[in-house]
């Protein structure tokens, strides 16, 4: 039988999970990952139950927030965004930062646009395309490209690059895999001209092991990159 709580109550315990990990946060903020994580449950609050809210806010904001240590400041592309983790997330916590939502997904991006105008954030927008042409139309834009859960990192490389500014960088989101998926994408970090600057390893509570890569773009990439729409995932750089 799962345990049901008044609406005040799960408000707190979405705050009492952030401060657990040491996490800051603005009232307003928390009122905003509130409504979001209500949105992404498609249930009121107060038939919520905690182990449900526990395992979203853990998946999908402390997973995010827990290894930034920077502020983030300026453009950011976030790629196969979904129900709009990391960028949306990174929108209500990094207010100087101007995201753009990116999924190929008709479902993706009308609950995207609903989120935003119920959570009223005036930094983020939405585009529906597939990365491959966007990332083509839109080089050396972002100041940031994020991803999670999108692809294997030899094909985010390639298909998210182009759109970074030269100097900007890659924040990819990733389980413990991430070490055979570095080797693997040697080739495409070289073509693409971006390098690897950090690799962030933490825990969440739940016992999950995550990892968050942080890699640099040192010049442009060669006009040949992205291939065209599914190339990319159908024959990735090896
Ligand atoms: C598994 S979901 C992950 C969503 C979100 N990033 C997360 O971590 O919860 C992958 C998303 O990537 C989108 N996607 C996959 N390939 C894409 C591409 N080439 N261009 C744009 N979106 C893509 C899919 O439509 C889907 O919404």
């Amino acid at each position: 039988m799962l345990e049901f709580s008044s609406e005040v109550s799960l408000l707190d315990s979405v705050k009492n999970i952030l401060l657990e990990y040491g996490l800051r946060f603005q009232e307003p903020q928390i009122e905003k990952v509130d409504k979001y994580i209500e949105e992404l449950l498609g249930v009121p609050y107060n038939l919520t139950a905690h182990r449900d809210l526990d395992s979203a806010v853990h998946k999908n904001v402390v997973e995010i927030l827990l290894p930034l240590k920077e502020e983030l400041k300026g453009t950011l592309l976030d790629v196969g965004s979904g129900n709009g983790v990391p960028g949306l997330i990174l929108a209500i916590f990094f207010s100087k930062l101007k995201v753009v939502l990116l999924d190929s997904r008709e479902k993706s991006v009308n609950f995207l646009r609903g989120v935003i105008e119920k959570l009223d954030l005036e930094n983020v927008s939405v585009v529906k395309e597939r990365a491959e042409n966007f990332s083509k139309e839109r080089r050396e834009e972002f100041d940031y490209v994020t991803a999670r859960a999108v692809a294997r990192l030899n094909v985010l490389v390639e298909i998210c690059t182009p759109a970074l500014k030269t100097g900007g960088k890659l924040l990819f989101y990733k389980g413990p895999s991430y070490i055979e998926e570095l080797k693997e994408a040697q080739r495409a970090m070289k073509e693409l001209k971006v390098e690897l600057e950090k690799v962030r390893e933490y825990s969440l509570k739940t016992g999950e092991r995550r990892a968050l890569l942080i890699l640099r773009k040192y010049e442009s990439s060669p006009e040949k990159y992205p291939r065209r729409v599914g190339v990319p995932f159908k024959r990735p750089l090896l």
